[in-house]
């Protein structure tokens, strides 16, 4: 049995309410909220003045493993998550090998267990190639199926381009289908032009024109379209328009929408404005769009057409980004920084902290069913994060964890800090140092709702 934690006196921020209390730790659960009296053999956290969150659950990251270890590994970015907050996450099939396979599923469980720091889940690949095979496939094995990012090795299989491929899969799969969404013909016929008049040496500036928002509305519009029809279960990744924000409802409660969607945070954050002074690094797919969007996302996330937030974390090694448009990889690290960033919104007064919590803690859990986890309730995994709301640092490379060692955040000062980050009871992350000896754990789907 570990030493039981106390942490007290901090300003919990939990479903909805913030109010100061002691949250007891044991057993990797909170056993105890409320006014707990030091007994001698608990470690008490002092969390005077600090505020205390559920752990981020991040519904999309590309932790590059295995295969790509090179721009990051499950121990790297894992570790990078906790000292951001992030106790779980669910990592995307674009490895090497793809995820395509039950079996490959299963080695990805097995490396994560030896290697990750957080707690995790992963989404079984869909190209196109595999529908009838996933299809076939005993749906508690995974948390949802997705095709992001596998059009990289599969040009063409591009399942929000294909809409015969998706009334297959809508018609006969019942888990969570998560979908990237932009109409690759708009992008290609928009790559071609922009070809003909800057040959390979395209500015970054052009990427949301290339890649556009038209490009993003009609792949998001077929897709729930096809979904609807068939009564299927779609989560549409990272949405970067305004337009398509008014696709989605915010008439019905999270637990019984059909169609849900997220913002990753580097879509709040940053704008077409940005491209002069970061260039190729922060090309992403789909790519950062006007002021206009960046507003209209922030709006939707505020009236729950937008459900969670989510960081798309995608490292990629800085000689890949820095070349000519279209060799440089789309993507760039942002998991160590997504509760900062949503921390300066509230202090700039665009968010409040109970929203933050809501749309990246509860909200994440009751989308994927995660069991136990998101919410600060006795009996429930103690995951959770102290955070400082009173601090101030700069983003430099020697603070960065990444194993890709950049982020389009250098130079960035945040007035918040990460303290303390708990993850199943442990104390994994304490003022920059960590206690590597604890893995995370994979993370269990409910039957029931939060
Ligand atoms: O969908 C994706 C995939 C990701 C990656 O690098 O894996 N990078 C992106 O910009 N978008």
């Amino acid at each position: 049995m570990s030493q039981s934690i106390l942490i007290k006196n901090s300003t919990i921020v939990n479903e909805g309410k913030s109010f100061v209390a002691d949250v007891l730790l044991s057993d990797g659960l909170i056993e105890q909220i409320g006014n707990i009296v030091v007994e001698s053999d608990y470690k008490v956290i002092d969390g005077t003045g600090k505020h205390l969150f559920p752990g981020i659950i991040d519904g999309q990251v590309h932790f590059r493993d295995p295969g790509l270890t090179h721009k990051g590994d499950l121990y790297t970015e894992s570790k990078a998550a906790i000292a951001g907050g992030v106790t779980s996450f669910i990592d995307m099939p674009n490895t090497v090998p793809n995820i395509l396979t039950a079996e490959s599923l299963r080695e990805k469980y097995e490396i994560a267990s030896q290697k990750s720091l957080a707690n995790y889940s992963f989404f079984l690949g869909v190209n196109g190639d595999n529908i009838d095979d996933v299809i076939k496939m005993d749906t508690s094995q995974f948390i949802g199926v997705s095709d992001d990012g596998l059009y990289f090795t599969k040009k063409g299989n591009l399942l929000a381009d294909s809409p015969e491929k998706m009334e297959k899969l809508f018609a006969n799969c019942n888990s969570i289908i998560a979908i990237h969404s932009e109409k690759e013909e708009i992008v290609e016929a928009n790559e071609q032009a922009f070809k003909k008049k800057y040959g390979e040496n395209i500015p970054a500036k052009f990427h949301p024109i290339i890649r556009s928002a038209e490009g993003c509305y009609e792949a998001t519009k077929r897709a729930i379209g096809i979904a609807k029809n068939h009564n299927a279960r779609l989560h549409i990744l990272h949405l970067t328009t305004e337009a398509e924000t008014h696709l989605f409802q915010n008439d019905i409660p999270l637990i019984e929408k059909k169609i849900t969607t997220e913002v990753s945070v580097h879509h709040l954050w940053f704008s077409d404005k940005d491209y002069d002074r970061l260039g190729m690094l922060i090309k992403w797919n789909p790519a950062i769009k006007s002021e206009k969007d960046k507003q209209g996302l922030l709006k939707a996330l505020l009236d729950d057409r937008i459900d969670i937030i989510t960081t798309d974390h995608a490292p990629h090694a800085l000689e890949e980004k820095e070349k000519p448009y279209f060799q440089s990889m789309s993507g760039a690290p942002m998991v160590q920084h997504s509760l900062n960033c949503m921390l300066e919104f509230y202090k700039q007064g665009l968010i409040s902290l109970e929203k933050i919590v809501e749309k990246m803690c509860h909200n994440p859990a009751i989308l994927y069913r995660i069991k136990n986890r998101g919410f600060i309730r006795e009996g429930y995994f103690a995951d959770l994060t102290l955070v400082d709301l009173n601090s101030q640092w700069t983003v430099a490379k020697d603070n960065l964890l990444y194993k890709c060692g950049w982020s389009p955040l250098e130079g960035t000062t945040f007035l918040t800090a990460i303290k303390q980050t708990f993850v199943n009871g442990n104390l994994v992350y304490d003022n920059g140092r960590f206690n590597e000896t604890i893995k995370g754990m994979e993370i269990t789907i409910s039957t029931q709702s939060n």
